[in-house]
């Protein structure tokens, strides 16, 4: 059963030529705006739930910026759709919780891979599938990040449906089993918590695009937990550099290899 009519996405309200293939996802639409900002010559495109849509140009390609809403489902959604839509490389903007104690609110973290202790992405793959970012992207961001000058950590990020499972899981009946997963997620050295890449990077795998995440870290609960300071950051700004720059790395390296 296809939804689309007129070659619109059902719920992205997009068709074909109206999306970059390089696309920037981001959780809160509110924020597309400001991410476009970057774009050369952006123009709203579509604006469905939580789907908003800017499409502009960096470096001479065309470039969208899309939301995804919070959570696996919607995000890979999104994902497919754009797919459809001819698009294979995204890079996704959010937010999270540190984990690790060396991770400060304001610091950037790159998602090497991502825990699935989501939903999503086990109606793509077993579980023994791992959920991990392209390396090109990581190396982009990474080289970006240093490149402007960020504070930066590169690793596995921990992803989940509940974010008050993540931050009042003594609340939860099941708060014995989310309390001993969260101790061993720390032990294995996860750096930070959001709920979208696990079930990007697997649909990714499947879908054979490229994505990378780059995450801003709020604050961080550990270090509060274990009375270190901790700064609450909610600026995007470095966030979205680093992205934007990344992705002017890979438009570039793509065109040294179609030369
Ligand atoms: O800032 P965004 O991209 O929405 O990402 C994070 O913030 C939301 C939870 O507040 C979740 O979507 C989580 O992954
Ligand atoms: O603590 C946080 C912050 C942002 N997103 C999350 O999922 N958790």
């Amino acid at each position: 059963m296809n939804y689309a009519e007129n070659g619109l996405q059902y719920h992205i309200g997009l068709k074909i030529g109206e999306v970059g293939k390089y696309v920037f996802l981001t959780g809160d639409p509110k924020r597309c705006e400001k991410i476009a900002s970057y774009l050369e010559q952006p123009e709203k495109r579509a604006d469905n739930r939580e789907y908003t849509t800017y499409t502009g140009q960096l470096n001479g390609e065309i470039v969208s910026v899309t939301s995804t809403g919070i959570g696996g489902p919607s995000a890979v959604i999104a994902l497919e759709e754009l797919a459809r839509c001819k698009a294979d490389t995204f890079i996704r903007i959010g937010t999270c919780g540190g984990m690790d104690l060396k991770v400060k609110g304001g610091d950037l973290i790159i998602a090497s891979g991502a825990v699935r202790m989501e939903g999503t992405s086990k109606e793509y793959a077993p579980v023994e599938f791992p959920a991990v970012a392209d390396i090109q992207i990581i190396e982009a961001l990474q080289k970006a990040a240093a490149g402007l000058g960020m504070r930066s950590h590169t690793g596995v990020v921990q992803c989940k449906d509940s974010f008050y499972g993540q931050h009042e899981p003594e609340r939860m009946p099941v708060g014995y089993e989310l309390g001993d997963k969260w101790n061993a997620w720390l032990k294995c050295g996860c750096l930070g918590s959001e709920m979208e890449s696990a079930a990007l990077f697997v649909a990714g795998s499947c879908l054979r695009v490229r994505i990378g995440t780059v995450l801003l870290a709020l604050a961080n609960q550990e270090r509060e937990r274990y009375g270190k300071s901790n700064p609450v950051v909610h600026e995007m700004d470095q966030a979205i550099e680093t992205a934007v720059e990344a992705m002017r790395r890979i438009i570039d390296l793509d065109r040294k290899g179609d030369e």
